[in-house]
């Protein structure tokens, strides 16, 4: 209930954020729920804005509450996208992924002026890893990516859902990878990046600006030193 709490009042906290006339980025997971409630219920009240959406599920959310979404290549930029996490550090360093959006919400968070996660306390952290972090791959030839994943020095879970392989919304698979803890998540990322069958990785590094975080009683808001975008 606490963790639930936590998470609804970091959303809503950044959802104050949002002004009339922005185009907004929306993430996705149960976090990033609670913010689409509270966007629902500011459009009901008069708010007047545009969204892009960061997976299916967030497309029949917004749908569901009355937000106005459209396809990502009618934005130019945004003015802002909210998002979840799933492991945060003191550098702003993120772990996304585990809801399989990781290459959807890196495509809009790199159109948003100012990228705002918020999550419960549970996903602060020192040092990134205790989170498999999810790498998205191409379907074609999945089991040498991985093997090239895996030379890199960790241990490569195929994700699965009900029993069969987990495709996401680009109709890639998702590596679910065991490195311990990520020192250096930067490097990590660029590495990954150059291998081939590589879509994406779950490391978001030097892109949040904000991160609004809430123990279920207070929330919390820590601002990087990266201005946002004019
Ligand atoms: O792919 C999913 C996303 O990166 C989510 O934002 C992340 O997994 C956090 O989700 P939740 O708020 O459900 O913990």
């Amino acid at each position: 209930m606490t963790q639930q709490n936590g998470k609804k009042l970091a959303a809503e906290a950044a959802v104050e954020l949002i002004e009339n006339g922005m185009w907004v980025g929306l993430g996705t997971g149960s976090t990033v729920y609670y913010a689409i409630e509270a966007i629902g219920r500011r459009i009901a009240e008069g708010l007047k804005i545009q969204c892009v959406c960061t997976s299916r599920e967030t497309e029949k959310l917004a749908g569901e509450h009355g937000i106005p979404f459209v396809d990502i290549n009618r934005a130019e930029t945004l003015d802002i996208a909210i998002d979840g996490a799933d492991e945060v550090d003191d550098h702003f360093n993120l772990i996304k992924g585990g809801g399989g959006a990781l290459f959807r919400e890196k495509m809009v968070a790199s159109l948003a002026r100012r990228f705002v996660i918020v999550v419960d306390a549970s996903k602060r952290v020192q040092t990134l890893g205790k989170f498999k972090l999810p790498i998205e791959v191409a379907a074609f030839g999945h089991e040498h990516t991985a093997r090239r994943i895996a030379a890199l020095g960790c241990k490569t879970y195929l994700r699965h859902k009900d029993s069969v392989v987990y495709q996401t919304d680009n109709h890639n698979y998702i590596y679910d990878c065991d490195f311990g803890a990520i020192q250096q998540p930067a490097a990590l990322h660029e590495q990954l990046k150059s291998l081939l069958g590589v879509v994406e990785t779950g490391l978001f590094c030097n892109m949040a600006n904000d991160v609004f975080w809430s123990d279920g009683e207070q929330v919390g808001h820590l601002v990087s030193d990266m201005a946002p975008l004019p």
